[in-house]
């Protein structure tokens, strides 16, 4: 069922009461028949991927957060403790056309956050820019993110970094980055494609070299894991990796 501003209802009677708080910013709840987690829309009215939006009687919008859509999705899903707060500053590495990223906008749109999307192609950084039109804690940058000296000027300061991007170095990438950007303690949330690291080899042997990257390496920067998770089955061949930067 379709609302007059073109929002999906809930076809059964579901009731506020239904959806309950998932974790900070993040939100719960049985609707159409299954489990969703939703994040308030930071933008209402709008939906970003064909994603449905549950219309709360008092007007205020939830956005269904799709985990086969989303890398940082899928990790909510897994119920890993993610360490994104309303007031965090994030730098967002490999932004695209902004699925995921819209639903950190909502997350920081409760409180004080911001977030920084880098991405390189010309083509989903016109949808980024028209997104953060609309969401004023959305700041895009068009940039090389193995080049993170270069948007150093562009980007304020962080205390978070997301990286999914499908390149060879993902761990040099993240390293790289955290050198600048991040202060010891601080938190990198890394989707890592083994596929894109190398097509044929095991991607469990692939993600433990990965790591051991992260751990040690001449990147001027090195992390301590705190946590792993398999994505599938939202992504397959994919890990998600919670660190603190040493
Ligand atoms: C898997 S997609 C990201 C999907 C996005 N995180 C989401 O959930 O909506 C990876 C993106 O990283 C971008 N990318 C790859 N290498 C990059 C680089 N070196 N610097 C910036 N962006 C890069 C690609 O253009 C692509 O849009």
């Amino acid at each position: 069922m379709t609302d007059e501003k073109g929002c999906d209802r809930p076809d059964i009677n579901d009731s506020k009461s239904n959806l309950k708080q998932f974790s900070d910013g993040v939100f719960e709840g049985r609707l159409w028949g299954k489990f969703n987690l939703l994040t308030k829309n930071a933008s209402p009215g709008y939906s970003v991927y064909g994603e449905k939006i549950y219309l709360n009687d008092d007007g205020s919008e939830l956005r269904v957060w799709d985990p086969k859509r989303s890398k940082l999705g899928a990790l909510y899903y897994k119920r890993a403790n993610v360490p994104i707060v309303p007031d965090s500053k994030i730098l967002y590495l490999g932004a695209a056309s902004g699925t995921t990223v819209s639903h950190v906008s909502d997350i920081l749109g409760m409180g004080n956050g911001i977030v920084y999307a880098v991405e390189f192609s010309d083509r989903p950084m016109r949808d980024l820019v028209l997104l953060a039109e609309r969401r004023k804690n959305m700041i895009p940058v068009l940039a090389d993110a193995s080049r993170p000296e270069l948007y150093v000027p562009a980007v304020g300061p962080v205390d978070l970094i997301f990286q999914d991007i499908a390149q060879a170095n993902q761990a040099e990438i993240a390293c790289k980055n955290a050198k600048y950007f991040l202060k010891e303690g601080e938190h990198l949330i890394l989707s890592i494609k083994a596929r894109s690291i190398d097509v044929v080899e095991n991607p469990k042997k692939v993600f433990k070299d990965e790591i051991r990257k992260l751990e040690k390496n001449d990147w001027g920067a090195s992390f301590r894991i705190l946590k792993t998770f398999d994505l599938a089955p939202y992504h397959a061949d994919h890990l998600g990796v919670i660190a603190v930067k040493k």
